[in-house]
């Protein structure tokens, strides 16, 4: 059924598409959530290689949210063969960002999924395009940002220790990523920091002080 429908979408004016999926979303958001309560999201964002990752399995471990990922979705759906997936790969491997479309319906998914009233989205939204996609077709607003703030140099050293086997840790992959993110996903901090949504963490410290921030500014 759910094919059918995507395939039809096809056919229609984009407005429509997305208003379609906004409903369906919203939708789909509010009959999985247990007791109807409210889905509560904090994004956290910050340069690859600021400890977002190790950070948020600590904010699972203390603060019973679950995380999200949005690059590890999109490594799973590299991984499991589908359609997107080579197209996934090759922009992974490029430090590009994927289209809004496909890492949101992935988002979407795991929230329904979760079946949680608190998530920490880490390393979304990437770009303006991927903010306002996830605005009107999740509708949903952070509570508020966590953004990691750390030095290009300290970020680079990190990533080229982590030895996970990622195909966009490589010295040239990963200075596309940080130039990405500078003109892509600063501005997206910024737009949050006009609104007074952001919470700046120093991750240039050690991952124990680090958290111990952290602990202060979510209690
Ligand atoms: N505060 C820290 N000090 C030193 N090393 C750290 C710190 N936090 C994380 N690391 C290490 O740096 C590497 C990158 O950390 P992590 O994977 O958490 O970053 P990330 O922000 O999720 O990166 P990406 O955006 O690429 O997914 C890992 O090897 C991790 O163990
Ligand atoms: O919203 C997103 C998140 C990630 N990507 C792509 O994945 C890689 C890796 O992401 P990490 O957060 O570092 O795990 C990133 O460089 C992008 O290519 C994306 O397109 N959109
Ligand atoms: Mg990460």
């Amino acid at each position: 059924m759910r094919g059918g429908l995507v395939a039809s979408a096809r056919l229609l004016p984009r407005p429509l598409v997305r208003w379609f999926l906004q409903r369906r979303a919203q939708q789909d958001i509010n009959e999985n959530m247990s007791g109807g309560k409210k889905v509560k999201i904090i994004f956290v964002l910050g340069g690859p290689g600021s400890g977002k990752g190790t950070q948020c399995s600590n904010i699972v471990e203390h603060f019973g949210f679950i995380h999200l990922s949005a690059g590890e979705l999109l490594r799973a759906e590299i991984n499991s063969g589908s359609e997107n997936g080579t197209m996934i790969d090759t922009i992974i491997k490029e430090g590009k960002i994927v289209p809004s479309e496909i890492t949101i319906k992935l988002l979407q998914e795991a929230i329904i999924k979760g079946g949680n009233d608190k998530y920490i989205i880490d390393g979304f939204p990437r770009n303006e395009e991927n903010r306002v996609v996830f605005e009107s077709v999740i509708n949903i607003s952070p509570e508020f940002v966590l953004f990691f703030d750390c030095s290009e140099e300290e970020m680079e050293r990190r990533l080229l220790g982590r030895n996970q086997g990622r195909s966009d840790d490589n010295i040239e992959t990963i200075r596309k990523r940080l130039k990405v993110f500078v003109e892509s996903s600063l501005p997206v901090i910024e737009y949050y920091e006009s609104k007074g949504m952001v919470k700046k963490i120093d991750a240039t410290k050690p991952a124990p002080e680090v958290f111990e921030d952290i602990i202060f500014l979510l209690k």
